[in-house]
């Protein structure tokens, strides 16, 4: 399959975005969208002032830990159940909710929670996927950010013979729409040669039950 990308430049770093024309999917990619200083300032603070945690989820039956940590933050109506286990959200974190507003702002999306991954080098990992849950909606718009070392992001489609692969830079922002959860897997492989950590923020939005 042959991928179409298109690129615009400008002076401003925020405005110089990669737009993926996938069949049933939209994604865009804006590699730089946090200044260097910013990117490594968030990456340091949340590494030490977040409760990270190495949670198990259930797989075919047993309960596994995941081989990464997490936390899962948000307003409180923001239970999350995925893999077989409910998540309460622990409160913002005032540089993650700025951050959230920022984005908002940016992408003219609401988001009211995010899912936090801290991988400690290039052994951690998140299999394949796609973040369906009913609690997110018909089609959900995630925006993901990436700070730390750069990885490699891939995607396969569900059910034609269609994949991608990408390079997730510190201070990126990605956007998966349109389709991508219902269509598309994604995961990010384990690159065993990495010894650098990497965090990343997957900002959701979950509507509040009446
Ligand atoms: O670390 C990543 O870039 C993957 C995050 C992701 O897919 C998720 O949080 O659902
Ligand atoms: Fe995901």
């Amino acid at each position: 399959m042959s991928i179409l990308t298109r690129q615009v430049h400008t002076d401003n770093r925020q405005s110089v975005v990669q737009q993926f024309n996938l069949p049933d999917a939209s994604l865009h990619l804006w590699p730089q969208w946090l200044e260097p200083q910013r990117a490594l300032a968030l990456q340091l603070q949340l590494e030490h002032e977040l409760q990270w945690a190495q949670d198990s989820i259930m797989m075919f039956g047993r309960s596994v830990k995941i081989p990464r940590q997490q936390v899962w933050m948000g307003e409180p109506h923001c239970q999350y159940r995925y893999s077989g286990v409910t998540f309460l959200p622990q409160p913002w974190h005032p540089i993650v909710q700025q951050l959230a507003i920022d984005v908002s702002d940016f992408l003219q999306r609401p988001f009211n929670c995010v899912l936090l991954n801290l991988y400690a080098n290039g052994q951690q990992h998140m299999g394949w996927h796609a973040d369906n849950e009913p609690e997110l909606g018909h089609d959900p718009f995630i925006a993901s950010i990436s700070v730390g070392a750069a990885r490699r992001f891939e995607f396969k489609h569900r059910s034609a013979p269609w994949q991608l692969a990408m390079e997730l830079m510190s201070g990126s922002l990605l956007t998966m729409s349109a389709g991508c959860q219902q269509h598309w897997l994604h995961r990010l492989p384990k690159q065993s040669k990495i010894n650098q950590g990497r965090l990343n923020l997957t900002f959701r939005y979950i509507e509040a039950k009446p």
